[in-house]
């Protein structure tokens, strides 16, 4: 959430997080080379929805002015919260190289590129994120017991991924004794849905770059609309397959076999006022399509589901919230029907992907802790994006208040640092946000008038096919007799001449 620079004790009273990219003196934000430069943070102001009815009592209201109120505003191609670093798709030492980032179906991956992604996200697991720190209490706490010790921690690249979902849709803790707030959620119910996954998928991909020296470094995804109750992902060579011994667990020829969970203490966090920290506790658990006590998600969705949700022309609409109807938001997040009606009893796509897991991956404060978590949000992430290259709207269809908190607008999403807003991540991936996919999207079963339209022209053209044979062989018939005829005519034509010819002669005797 913060980088280590900026969580002494000066930096969290000073309100400023400007490092330098080269660590020089009065090179803030790398301004002496024209980078970027420090600016006041701009917090979204306006009104939310009634979900959450509390002022002053989270930390991560208005985020992230409770911590910080200035942050380095980069230039041109250069990003990161130092400016050191090229936006997404871009490398050189002036930021203006294209690279291409890829994001593919993993099925569809050679065994060198599934080994390959299974041990990055291996070594994600266990390297210490380079620049980023977690804090470990609220605000109020923060600078521990004898109020000069910065309450945060280290965490390793795919833990703080783990954290960040963790931390945004914890509760709001309101007081020793008192039941804490569970109406809020920063990423999820809300418009911001997709947008807060997408920069959350982001910055893992940019980190594992990072890691692997790799700037071309893409997610793979998994196309998780294929009907059925099989998880085909869930094998050893990629994210695992089912233990033999234990149907909730992971098979132990899997390296996600070996992988710990954090963010587990939730009622701790919740009655004590704590936050989730780094410790790892238990390891992973996935029944996929297992949950007997709920048959509706023992299936995964179907192909014509994503369809049916890239029809709806709305982006979302009131109350912007899990009970919006003809929303695609709300049809993809998974709380309405494809189609866009909501029925509290439905769950579809990214939700029926989550419960069919039926484990660690099924419940919100844990689920990235089960890798699947990436791949089924790649997709997510695919299909907003051919909803975006569709109907083509511009940001104004994101409502700018009235949605719940945090997922305005021009709110900055809770806990990335530097702030980026939900504005920014409404944009299509390929031409703003350096990345793509390669994707084969299901065909449409055409509509009855379009069936009629095509049956009326292929009768057409049969008919007028069929007329053109018609007339073309009555022609060759009526050539062919004339040509049979000729033979004949001449045939009799020379018998009679040869008598003629004999009659002649006899008569000349005579
Ligand atoms: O991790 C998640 C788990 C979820 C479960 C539901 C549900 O609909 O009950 N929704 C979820 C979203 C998640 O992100």
């Amino acid at each position: 959430q913060f980088p280590r620079e900026c969580i002494t004790p000066e930096g969290l009273r000073s309100g400023q997080c400007c490092p330098s990219p080269t660590g020089v003196a009065r090179d803030e934000c790398g301004s002496s080379t024209g980078r970027g430069q420090c600016v006041t943070i701009a917090a979204d102001n306006r009104r939310h929805g009634p979900q959450y009815p509390y002022t002053e009592r989270d930390d991560r209201e208005r985020w992230p002015l409770r911590f910080f109120n200035r942050t380095c505003q980069c230039n041109g191609n250069f990003s990161g919260y130092n400016c050191g670093w090229c936006k997404h798709g871009l490398t050189g030492p002036n930021c203006d190289q294209r690279i291409s980032v890829v994001r593919r179906n993993i099925m569809q991956m050679s065994t060198a590129e599934k080994q390959a992604f299974v041990n990055a996200l291996d070594q994600a697991k266990r390297t210490v994120h380079p620049n980023l720190v977690i804090c470990t209490r609220r605000y109020q706490e923060v600078f521990g017991p004898d109020g000069n010790t910065p309450q945060f921690e280290n965490i390793t690249i795919y833990n703080y991924f783990v954290w960040s979902h963790y931390y945004s849709v914890s509760k709001t803790y309101l007081g020793p004794g008192q039941a804490s707030f569970g109406g809020v959620d920063f990423s999820h119910e809300g418009p911001g849905f997709v947008t807060w996954h997408r920069f959350h998928l982001l910055q893992l991909e940019k980190d594992m770059q990072d890691m692997l020296g790799d700037p071309t470094f893409a997610l793979p995804y998994w196309n998780f609309a294929i009907g059925g109750s099989e998880c085909d992902i869930c094998t050893d060579d990629l994210l695992g397959a089912r233990s033999t011994f234990d149907l909730n667990s992971i098979s132990t020829n899997s390296v996600f076999a070996q992988w710990r969970v954090i963010c587990e203490s939730v009622e701790d966090y919740d009655t004590l006022g704590t936050i989730c920290n780094s410790t790892e506790s238990s390891p992973i658990r996935r029944n996929p399509a297992g949950n007997v006590a709920r048959p509706m998600v023992q299936r995964l969705p179907e192909p014509q589901d994503v369809l049916d949700c890239l029809e709806l022309n709305a982006f979302d609409t009131p109350p912007y919230y899990s009970t919006s109807s003809e929303s695609f938001r709300n049809s993809i997040e998974g709380y309405s029907a494809p189609q866009g009606m909501y029925d509290p009893v439905i769950r579809s796509l990214h939700n029926l992907a989550h419960l069919f897991l039926n484990g660690t991956g099924g419940q919100t404060h844990l689920s990235p802790n089960d890798p699947i978590f990436v791949l089924l949000h790649t997709f997510t992430d695919a299909i907003f994006d051919e909803w975006l290259r569709r109907h083509q709207p511009g940001d104004i269809v994101y409502p700018e208040e009235d949605a719940p908190i945090g997922h305005n607008r021009r709110f900055n999403m809770v806990p990335f640092w530097p702030p980026v807003t939900n504005a920014e991540m409404f944009v299509p991936a390929p031409e703003n946000l350096g990345y793509s996919y390669e994707v084969q999207w299901p065909a449409r079963p055409l509509t009855l008038s379009e069936i009629i339209t095509v049956a009326i022209v292929v009768a057409v053209v049969v008919v007028a096919a069929l007329g053109g044979l018609i007339a073309c062989a009555v022609r060759a018939r009526s050539q062919g007799s004339a040509e049979t005829l000729e033979p004949l005519l001449a045939e009799t034509y020379r018998r009679y001449s040869e008598e003629d010819r004999r009659l002649d002669k006899s008569q000349s005797v005579v």
